[in-house]
């Protein structure tokens, strides 16, 4: 449905993305992530045809989104980082605008009009002028714009910006249920939201996309990410090697000694990490080879990588460059 190829956008003598490739299915919701300044809005208005790119195609539904510009923007609802509503307009007399010049025929209009209001849950606020409206609720009456001429594809830019928890958890499900009937792309720099609302993710770095895949594949993926931490008893040097030598083990290293209820272990207790092979699952092994041995096994659980780790693994040079501007950066965001 959405067919990115070689992208890339120079101001003057800046490029803001370089070589952005990427396809999203019908039906899904991809996740445009990556840190401020990386390249998200830039590639989200070139694809909702308000921005030429210098160099590279786009494709939506087929049309070609800077020859087709009209056509696009007829098949796509884009929701910018600012919305343009209007705020002297009731709700649905603004969505009757876009209609409009959406080019829904008139006699459709007052359909489509509901069906948005009822899917943005604004039934009960139609009346209402924007400008009264909260911050939730305005997002609300953004995403019922980029829908009301039911396009096939949606571009969300940062959709839950500035949004509080409980709004921000009702965008994401109306997302969600938008999923299906619409092919989305999403941009954030919000982690959990790619976890939470996407199928598939997207990674841009300065620019660039640095890797492209289901939120899961690209955890699993990850070296050194997933395993066993395991609570022992016994000579902990021996134990490491009987453990490294099991096939689908890729490392055993000590960790901190401190037990589940936060006190140090008593003496001749060790914590140890064991990383394994990705796609393995070696914790029958890992448990018989340590008891065949005599040590004692007082804990053991399996730990993965997050999606933060993925992204924290293919941005390590930017996040060092940033690291005097993450005062402002809250839990979950990049
Ligand atoms: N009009 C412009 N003129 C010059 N440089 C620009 C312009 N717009 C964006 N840039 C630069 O291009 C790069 C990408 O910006 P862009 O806004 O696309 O990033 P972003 O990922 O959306 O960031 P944010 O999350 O902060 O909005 C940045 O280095 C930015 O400074």
């Amino acid at each position: 449905m959405i067919e990115v190829e070689h992208l890339s956008k120079i101001y003057g003598s800046t490029p803001a993305i370089t070589d952005v490739t990427f396809n999203v299915e019908e039906g899904e919701i991809l996740g445009f992530l990556g840190p401020n300044g990386a390249g998200k809005t830039t590639t989200m208005r070139i694809l909702s045809g308000y921005l030429p790119a210098t160099n590279g195609t786009a494709k939506i539904a087929g049309f070609d989104v800077h020859e087709n510009s009209l056509s696009v923007r007829q098949k796509i609802g884009y929701l910018p980082e600012n919305p343009p509503l209007y705020p002297e307009m009731t709700v649905e007399g603004f969505l009757f605008f876009v209609a409009r010049i959406k080019g829904v025929p008139a006699g459709d209009r007052a359909e489509k009009v509901k069906i948005a209001l009822a899917k943005c849950n604004l039934s009960d606020r139609r009346h209402t002028i924007i400008r009264k409206l909260s911050k939730g609720y305005k997002q609300r009456v953004g995403i019922a714009q980029a829908i009301v001429h039911d396009p096939p594809a949606i571009i969300l830019d940062e959709p839950t910006v500035g949004l509080d928890p409980r709004q921000i958890i009702d965008v994401r499900n109306l997302i969600k249920s938008l999923a299906g009937s619409h092919t989305i792309i999403l941009s954030t720099h919000i982690l959990p939201e790619v976890s939470m609302t996407c199928n598939r993710v997207a990674i841009i770095n300065k620019g660039k996309v640095v890797a492209t895949n289901t939120p899961e594949n690209l955890m699993s993926q990850l070296t050194g990410g997933s395993g066993y931490e395991l609570e022992i008893g016994g000579e902990t040097n021996l134990a490491k090697q009987i453990l490294q030598q099991l096939a689908d083990v890729s490392l055993v290293e000590s960790i901190p000694t401190v037990a589940a209820n936060g006190m140090p272990l008593p003496e001749n207790r060790a914590c140890l990490r064991v990383v394994t092979q990705p796609g393995s699952e070696p914790g029958s092994n890992i448990a018989a080879i340590l008891l065949q041995a005599d040590f004692q096994l007082y804990e053991m659980r399996r730990v993965s990588a997050t999606l933060e780790d993925v992204f924290l693994q293919l941005t390590t040079e930017e996040k060092k460059l940033e690291s005097t501007d993450t005062a402002e950066t809250t839990e979950g965001e990049v």
